[in-house]
């Protein structure tokens, strides 16, 4: 292997947002397990480290009604990552679970079941989620106040590993001739008083393959970069770009030192979107078509309806901009890229693109939100992750193709094998010394230090 830094690649499931192209010939299902063992068969062929999968926890609504233009109706997330390991041997399953309205003893339990049944290889992206719209369907009835939503996070994951280490590595005795199952003293009991959680628990498992899921975080405010540098592993961000990827890298790995941690335990995973072609310009064209695909006349118009607040019927998507102000209606709910603080100024800014560009409707919307990071030749995306990996604007990338279950496929024919001959990616799953194969060593990132409860409970009194 080469002294260049290495490339990681994690295998995002397409599905939660217009990016993909679901009435594409070639889609697939987004619910048969058919599709989900294709992805996480083709990932692990492609020696990626994790298949991963976001979560939305309300279907989409624009106008009061369901959003019928988007993928909806994906089974839930612990099922998926379960069923994928079960038909693969190395790849990391992760998901993405809410820690604003799970409940930290349910779910570290479940975490820590497939972390045994996978050997290992589970993953938990740690989200606070984004509003009261998906807060309505649970017991809170609404949501959190913004600043509270990370203590509650960082309670909620320092009670997690509070559970997942009250069994001792040897409390599982099983002991065929003594008739001792257990090691009563190896078992602790959990009570955790903060908050948010006032909790007094005894786990219902050994200590897993792991011991924790590797924790991934999304969350971009200085209080979701605080939450990263304490407790997250890898983080997934949006800044795709090699200045937006420098400057975050640059910040979020510089808080390390202050929490004790060293530069190597948290990888910095950008998502992306990527447009192989046979020459550049092939892959221009095809990069025209398929954004062209993601924004449909329809999905452009419920777009402009949404950042004006207010119904335009006759809105003609090959015309130009609505002319009248916008109102106060939030049409679409559930959507994070369209909610806006001051309208007024919005629609100024767009009219002024739309203007000096000279787009219609549709030409703008397609501007303002398909973005393929990636366009070019196979040796081309190769050569230009390998350049953002080396000038540390990322660690790695969780890609994004937006077909469901196939558009992965090329990336690991064509891409993986140039990303290889430059030296920058594994040809094997790497073998440890001690046989490890969990997720985490596959990432080659170190053991997580234990949480000190006592610590934690003194620092938050
Ligand atoms: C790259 C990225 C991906 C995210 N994916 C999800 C997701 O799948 N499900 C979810 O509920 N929230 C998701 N979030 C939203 C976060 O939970 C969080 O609510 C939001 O980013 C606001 O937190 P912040 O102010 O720290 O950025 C994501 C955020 C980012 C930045």
């Amino acid at each position: 292997m080469s002294n260049k830094r290495q490339v990681h690649l994690v295998a995002h499931f397409p599905g939660v947002n217009n990016l993909t192209v679901w009435n594409d010939p070639a889609s697939g299902s987004q619910i048969d397990f058919a599709s989900f063992r294709h992805f996480a068969q083709t990932a692990e062929r492609g020696l990626f480290d994790y298949v991963f999968l976001a979560e939305g926890l309300r279907l989409r609504e624009h106008g009061g009604e369901i959003h019928d233009l988007d993928v909806a109706g994906r089974p839930a997330t612990l099922a998926i990552i379960t069923a994928m390991a079960a038909v693969t041997e190395r790849i990391g399953v992760v998901g993405t679970l809410s820690s604003t309205f799970n409940e930290p003893y349910e779910l570290a339990r479940q975490l820590a079941s497939i972390d045994h049944l996978s050997g290992g290889r589970v993953g938990w992206n740690v989200v606070t989620s984004s509003d009261a719209f998906h807060g309505a369907n649970f017991r809170r009835g609404g949501f959190l106040p913004y600043p509270e939503r990370y203590v509650r996070a960082a309670e909620f994951v320092t009670l997690a590993k509070q559970l997942w280490d009250s069994w001792g590595a040897d409390a599982h005795v099983a002991n065929k001739h003594t008739g001792q199952f257990v090691d009563d003293a190896q078992v602790d009991d959990v009570r955790f008083a903060g908050t948010q959680f006032d909790v007094s628990a005894t786990s219902t498992l050994p200590r897993s393959p792991q011991r924790y899921p590797v924790i991934v975080q999304a969350g971009d405010s200085p209080a979701g970069r605080d939450f990263a540098s304490e407790h997250a592993e890898i983080i997934f961000t949006r800044k795709g770009t090699l200045e937006e990827g420098q400057k975050f890298y640059t910040d979020v790995k510089g808080r390390l030192p202050k929490v004790g941690r060293t530069e190597d335990s948290l990888r910095i995973m950008p998502g992306v979107s990527f447009v192989i072609g046979d020459s550049a310009a092939d892959a221009e064209e095809k990069s025209r078509a398929i954004a062209l695909a993601q924004v449909s006349p329809q999905t452009a118009i419920a777009w402009v309806e949404a950042i004006w607040g207010r119904e335009l019927p006759g809105l003609d998507p090959d015309g130009p901009l609505p002319t009248v102000d916008p109102g106060e209606q939030e049409q679409r709910q559930g959507q994070v890229s369209t909610q806006v603080n001051d309208r007024l100024a919005r629609v100024q800014q767009l009219r002024a693109r739309a203007e000096a560009e000279k787009l219609t409707v549709r030409q703008l919307v397609v501007k303002e939100t398909s973005r393929h990071d990636f366009v070019g030749t196979p040796a081309h995306i190769a050569a230009e992750m390998d350049k953002a990996v080396q000038l540390r604007a990322a660690d790695g990338f969780v890609v994004i193709p937006h077909i469901t279950p196939t558009g992965l496929d090329e990336f690991v024919d064509r891409v993986v094998p140039e990303l290889q001959d430059r030296g920058v990616f594994r040809t094997d799953y790497p073998q440890s010394e001690t046989g490890e194969t969990t997720l985490r060593s596959t990432l080659n990132l170190p053991d997580p230090q234990a949480v000190n409860a006592r610590e934690y409970e003194e620092a938050i009194a």
